[in-house]
């Protein structure tokens, strides 16, 4: 039996496809095999020590302890794509919001309740003040070519908009999908220098926190509209506020509101809404439930931010899985003690992503409780944990 804890309202369609008579799955397990997280913080909370898995059901993993997974030998897995439509749809809504104040004349429509038959008549006189340009024939800035950006891009073309795109690390995946009539910038400065409205789909990381400060605001075009549906971090607050009040900025558009954010009039605070449907909470704790499934129960490795991918078809009648690091002789150590027992390996896979490696080692004969403390106890193993085959 498995337990899984979930940390945040998952969708059912995913946690249906832990069967329970392997799986209790419930906010309140104790001390769980696997967590599954949506945007809860995790990184001052202590790892059970039962844990193995963590799957984020959604993109972003700023609110997990990377690190820390890694030195105990945790996985972590994302669910990659799985909410993209969901963000570039509010991205294309908050780029016509941006433009044509729809939400301050809504608001502003609201305050004539009470004139009666005057409304119509006020509405003519008062709209001139929310006039706002239309965005075909204006450039857009894509930061970040990944699942969401590529389609931001894509569709931003379609709607008649000059699209430049900025992304040093884009994968082979993303440029597939990405259209020709994309824009490379030579780089970020000059992307953020010539766009109209730039879009944010970059991942928040010690590289990327407050990469949006006082030196970038002060190349933009003047009456540039920035939106910033990945992560509030990214962007300084008290520049970009700043930037507004000089008019350098002439609307920001973010995913993720604070205390001086909402009291600015510049500024249009959606409440973390960029995954929020159904459609995307479906695909995200499907794409999780099963990663972690073929975790727990093959040792499978798809989709993981800490461990690299593998899967290797099932051989023998046990299965053993080891986290350790990545320095020479450590698959060395441990084939000898299976060696050193007479125990014949069917099949093995071994792979590395940076300072970790995971292998994958089916073998004929049974384990005693002996053979897989000595393996523990090599220096550099972080997890061993023995499966059996199906
Ligand atoms: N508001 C929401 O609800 C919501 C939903 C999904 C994702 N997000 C955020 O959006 C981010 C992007 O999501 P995604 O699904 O497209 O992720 P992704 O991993 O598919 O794409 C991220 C892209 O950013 C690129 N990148 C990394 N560092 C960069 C840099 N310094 N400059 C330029 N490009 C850089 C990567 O190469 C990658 O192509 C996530 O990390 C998450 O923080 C927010
Ligand atoms: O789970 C959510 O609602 C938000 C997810 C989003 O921020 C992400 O990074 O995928």
């Amino acid at each position: 039996m498995y337990t899984v804890k979930t940390l945040n309202n998952i969708s059912k369609m995913g946690l249906d496809l832990l069967p329970s008579d392997k799986y209790t799955v419930s906010e309140n397990v104790e001390n769980p095999d696997a967590i599954i997280v949506r945007s809860a913080n995790m990184l001052d909370m202590e790892l059970p020590s039962n844990l193995k898995a963590i799957a984020r059901a959604g993109a972003g993993v700023n609110n997990i302890p990377i690190d820390k997974c890694s030195e105990k030998g945790i996985i972590v897995f994302n669910t990659p794509g799985a909410n993209a439509n969901a963000v570039k749809e509010l991205v294309l809504t908050a780029l016509f919001l941006s433009s044509r104040h729809i939400y301050q004349g809504m608001n502003w429509a609201k305050t004539l309740i009470g004139k009666g038959d005057e409304v119509g008549k006020l509405v003519e006189k008062g709209k001139s003040q929310f006039e706002g340009p239309e965005i075909k024939g204006k450039r857009i800035g894509v930061i970040g070519l990944g699942a969401v950006g590529v389609m931001v891009a894509n569709d931003a073309l379609a709607l008649g908009m000059d699209v430049i795109g900025y992304d040093p690390f884009i994968s082979i995946s993303s440029a597939w999908g990405l259209s020709c009539n994309v824009i490379r910038a030579s780089s970020l400065d000059n992307l953020i220098a010539t766009s109209d409205y730039i879009s944010i789909h970059i991942p928040l990381s010690s590289k990327t926190k407050g990469m949006f400060n006082k030196d970038k605001f002060n190349i933009m075009k003047k009456g540039a509209r920035l939106i910033n549906l990945a992560r509030g971090e990214l962007v300084e607050t008290c520049d970009v506020l700043e930037a507004l009040d000089k008019g350098i900025l002439s609307c920001y558009v973010t995913d993720f509101p604070c205390e001086e954010l909402l009291k600015h009039e510049g500024v249009i605070n959606i409440p973390h809404l960029g995954a929020s449907t159904p459609e995307s909470e479906e695909n995200c704790a499907i794409m999780a439930a099963l990663q972690v499934k073929d975790f727990l129960e093959n040792g499978t490795v798809r989709n993981s931010i800490n461990f690299p991918d593998c899967e290797l078809e099932h051989s023998g009648n046990l299965r053993l899985t080891t986290v350790h690091s990545n320095i020479p002789n450590m698959i060395g150590q441990i084939t000898t003690i299976l060696a050193q027992n007479k125990i014949n390996i069917a099949n093995m896979l071994t792979h590395q992503k940076e300072e970790l490696a995971y292998s994958i080692i089916d073998i004929d004969a049974a384990l005693s409780a002996d053979v897989v403390e000595r393996i523990k106890k090599i220096e550099g193993l972080r997890m061993v944990r023995v499966l059996c085959n199906p």
